[in-house]
């Protein structure tokens, strides 16, 4: 599938957070510094292409936390209120740009495009490849509908869902080690070789629901239940625990699995591996014990966006703790045998 536009002026806004995009050297490292019109002042614009800027908030995004991310939603589905809005570009932090991303992603229903991007050299740098990516999140912006929301980074188009940081530092630092990107731009052109599976998407939170604590806990050798049960005591309603392997812990941990289960924590079971699917293959503390125990799998999703999808099925309206493991479910697993029970309870949310 290859989309160019016709001549028609299109209307884009550039939402902006900060990141290397915005760094500046502060005289001990880069921090986010620069404004959204600097931002935009330094990335050709497509043509017939008209950009807005809304300065949200200017973070390096490893500061970035559950309140802010429901800023960006909001300011997400405020700027697409506008009909007559053509897309929405965010610039962002390479750092968490999957999890901002995957989370917007969630609630999105709009065939509008919305498209992060960022940078892995600072503002205003010689060699810099912001410039370049904000032209083409632009030309993808103007250009595409409906495949939902996209990371568009080093001429090449990412689906939000799977999407994570595989590299540090290098210019291309964005893929989907469990499958495959979604097209690349060249030459005036966006070709999109596939579309993005996802799930139906759901409902905006609620305002002013307080942002519910989700952890992450890490199993290596030697690892024991302390900082699993630690965070379910410092009153985590979601852990995401990540395991070695297909999805592996220990005896002791799946039975601290079971504990939090019992007392209402969503407990979601994802994977130290960089690709591949977690699944039920072992027991003595495998896979097939931390999902006996209540552990739902976060199938090809790493702890990131797991641990997104969790914190979604959290802040939603949901019935009962069975409603939202269903809903939970289905975030995590992309579209396939949505719950009709889950379906009716979001709609009616
Ligand atoms: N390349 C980057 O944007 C990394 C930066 N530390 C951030 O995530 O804000």
């Amino acid at each position: 599938m290859k989309w160019s536009r016709d001549d028609r002026p299109r209307r884009v806004v550039v939402i902006s957070t900060g990141g290397t995009i915005a760094s500046r050297w502060t005289g001990s490292g880069y921090a986010a510094d620069a404004s959204g019109d600097d931002v935009v002042a330094t990335a050709a614009v497509p043509d017939h292409v008209t950009v807005e800027v809304v300065d949200l908030f200017n973070v390096n995004s490893s500061r970035m936390t559950t309140d802010r991310q429901l800023a960006l939603l909001r300011a997400v589905h405020e700027t697409l209120a506008d009909p007559g809005v053509d897309g929405v570009v965010v610039t962002h932090g390479t750092d968490t740009l999957e999890e901002s991303a995957f989370f917007v992603d969630l609630h999105h229903t709009d065939p509008r495009p919305v498209v992060f991007t960022g940078a892995q050299r600072p503002f205003g740098a010689g060699d810099g490849d912001g410039p370049a990516n904000l032209y083409d999140a632009l030309q993808v912006a103007a250009t595409v509908r409906g495949l939902g929301v996209l990371v568009v980074f080093d001429g090449l188009v990412h689906a939000a869902r799977g999407t994570v940081k595989t590299k540090t530092l290098a210019s291309d630092p964005f893929a989907d080690p469990s499958g495959e990107r979604v097209g690349r731009l060249g030459f005036g052109r966006v070709d999109i070789d596939r579309e993005p599976v996802r799930p139906a998407s759901i409902p905006l939170p609620a305002d002013g629901r307080p942002a519910p604590r989700v952890d992450i806990v890490m199993h290596h050798s030697d690892g024991d239940p302390v900082l699993f049960d630690a965070a379910v005591a410092a009153g985590a309603r979601g852990v995401v625990l990540v395991g070695t392997g297909a999805g592996n812990a220990t005896p002791e941990i799946a039975a601290a699995v079971a504990r939090a289960v019992d007392q209402g924590v969503h407990v979601v079971l994802s994977t130290r591996v960089s690709a591949g699917p977690v699944a039920e293959v072992y027991t003595g503390g495998g896979a097939v014990d931390l999902a006996a125990a209540g552990a739902v799998l976060a199938g090809t999703l790493r702890p990131g966006q797991a641990r997104i999808a969790l914190l979604a099925a959290l802040l939603a309206d949901m019935p009962s703790t069975e409603h939202r493991t269903a809903l939970l479910r289905t975030l995590l697993g992309g579209p396939e045998n949505p719950d009709p029970a889950v379906a009716v309870a979001a709609a009616a949310a």
